[in-house]
């Protein structure tokens, strides 16, 4: 049976990444979508950026929406003390299958828990079946058109408080003006963007992030 595309970069951290070794792990997945196959990783150029977030956040509850092969998700843990819980949501079956091996190689999979499903079903479960107060930390980086829709379900669900952290991926590429206009319009968030380039590419990308003024 053919490998997916995603199986061959599961694959390539398997056989030249270090087990247990968060950051070989990364530069592994980075070399591959370099060298060889181009995948939707968040990337080394903005996953630096999204590294000193994490750092300011400093979060004790995070969220990811799209975990894809679960390259932010061991970014974004590699950071997180212990203790810190983690939950990320991806829906297609065939890349949590993919995420949940990459987490679990990287040794971070104490702190991370990958949620299978859509963003709309889980995240109103957070506070009752996953005990869930506020999140300190969300990173956005599922479908552009979903970002709107899953940012005010966070706001309905009274998952943010003053301070949350919201980081959206992609913002110019494949971009989400929508999402770009709410947040910055609105009057509940306080916005900074951090141009930047698309994993891999020369095209230029960016991060926004949105602080919840509470
Ligand atoms: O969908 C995405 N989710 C999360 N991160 C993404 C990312 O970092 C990059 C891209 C992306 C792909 C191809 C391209 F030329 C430019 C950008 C996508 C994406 C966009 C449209 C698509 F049709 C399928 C993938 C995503
Ligand atoms: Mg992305």
């Amino acid at each position: 049976m053919n490998q997916t595309k995603e199986q061959r970069v599961l694959q390539y951290v398997l056989d030249n990444a270090m087990r247990g070794d968060p950051q070989s792990v990364i530069d592994n997945i980075d070399r591959y979508c370099h060298e060889k196959e181009w995948a939707m990783n968040v990337g080394d150029q903005k996953g630096l950026i999204l590294d000193n977030i994490v750092k300011e956040t400093n979060p004790s509850v995070c969220l990811e929406l799209g975990t894809y092969c679960g390259y932010s998700a061991v970014r974004i843990a590699r950071l997180l003390k212990p203790g810190t819980r983690f939950f990320t949501v991806e829906f297609n079956p065939e890349f949590a299958a993919v995420a949940k091996q990459m987490i679990e190689f990287a040794g971070v999979d104490d702190k991370v828990q990958i949620l299978e499903g859509n963003t709309q079903d889980i995240i109103p479960q957070l506070k009752k079946k996953y005990e869930v107060d506020t999140l300190d930390f969300v990173f956005v980086d599922h479908w552009k058109d979903k970002y709107t829709p899953d940012t005010k379900l966070l706001e309905k669900c009274n998952l943010l408080r003053k301070g949350s952290v919201i980081l959206a991926d992609n913002v110019i590429v494949p971009g989400a003006p929508d999402f770009l206009e709410y947040v910055r319009t609105c009057g509940l968030y306080d916005c900074t963007n951090y141009p930047s380039f698309l994993e891999y590419m020369n095209e230029k990308d960016a991060l926004e992030k949105a602080v919840f003024r509470g």
